[in-house]
């Protein structure tokens, strides 16, 4: 149960006193967007981020959602990952077959991993291919908003520094407008050699949660939600906003700790002088 749901600007943030609170409520989020897409298009396309948010999903492989949810009608992507071997430790494929995909009954067919057989534009380049493919094919729709296409859900996680997917502060790739799948080479966070979906591709999606737990998250939390004036705005996090589709933040209390509206009346006077000081300061 969210301690606090605040809707603001398309956004909605909601925050649980401890991550065992949020995955619960992310599962059953989660089950109802499977549940309407499936409903309204008989599939339900995925596409997942690497770290702490699998882990956060692992209620989905608990009953009652192992049982409830139609998995046979998922289709599984991935927003970023590593190009590393699949068996590979840093592998999102690894992380995401472990501790999610091995625990239900998805049809091995249906999850779309890259070929870690190419290099990091290779693999760009193929991964970006077979999505084509898959709009063509209509397993995929396509975005009515953009020439993207519309994921049923995006699921990222935040970095510290702000990051989301692979989209990493002040780096070219944030300025990609025609690629839908592009790739660095030079990740701050290792390792280096990433591919990954562009901001059009993640704002043509028809559902983006944005997933973080832990006091580190905070202020890129606070960085991209709150209105804080032009600063905030090179925030890869600040930079998703879905035209057509809906945001919603899961936070635990710690990662909320610095989000304005949800802040305890003792700390926002603090949040405001920051605010009206960075107004100052542009
Ligand atoms: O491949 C990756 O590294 C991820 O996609 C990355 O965007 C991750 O989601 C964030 O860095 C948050 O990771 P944590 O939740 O584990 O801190």
């Amino acid at each position: 149960m969210a301690l606090e749901v605040l809707n603001k600007d398309k956004k909605e943030v909601r925050v649980y006193e401890n991550s065992d609170e949020l995955s619960t409520d992310l599962a059953d989020y989660i089950e109802g967007l499977s549940d309407a897409s499936i409903k309204e298009r008989g599939v339900f396309t995925v596409a997942l981020s690497g770290g702490s948010v699998i882990r956060l999903m692992r209620k989905l492989c608990k009953v009652p959602y192992n049982k409830t949810v139609d998995w046979s009608k998922w289709y599984i992507f991935w927003v970023d990952e590593r190009v590393v071997a699949k068996s590979h430790v840093d592998s999102n494929y690894k992380l995401a077959k472990d501790h999610l995909l091995s625990k239900l009954p998805i049809v091995p067919s249906h999850v779309h991993s890259i070929n870690d057989s190419l290099t990091a534009e290779e693999a760009a380049n193929d991964y970006e291919f077979v999505l084509r493919q898959l709009v063509k094919t209509r397993v995929v729709n396509a975005s009515d908003i953009s020439d993207c296409p519309k994921f049923d859900l995006i699921l990222l996680g935040l970095g510290p520094d702000g990051h989301v997917a692979s989209l990493f502060p002040n780096h070219p790739i944030l300025e990609e407008k025609n690629e839908w799948v592009t790739y660095i080479t030079n990740s701050p966070k290792p390792p280096p050699e990433r591919i990954t979906f562009t901001l059009p591709v993640i704002n043509s999606a028809a559902n983006v949660l944005v997933v973080a737990t832990g006091g580190e998250k905070a202020e890129a939390a606070h960085m991209a939600i709150d209105d804080l004036g032009p600063k905030c705005l090179v925030l890869p996090a600040r930079m998703v906003q879905p035209g057509a589709g809906k945001l919603v933040w899961f936070l635990d209390v710690e990662a909320a700790s610095k989000v304005f509206w949800s802040v305890v009346p003792t700390k926002r006077v603090a949040i405001v002088d920051e605010i009206l000081y960075m107004n100052e300061e542009v």
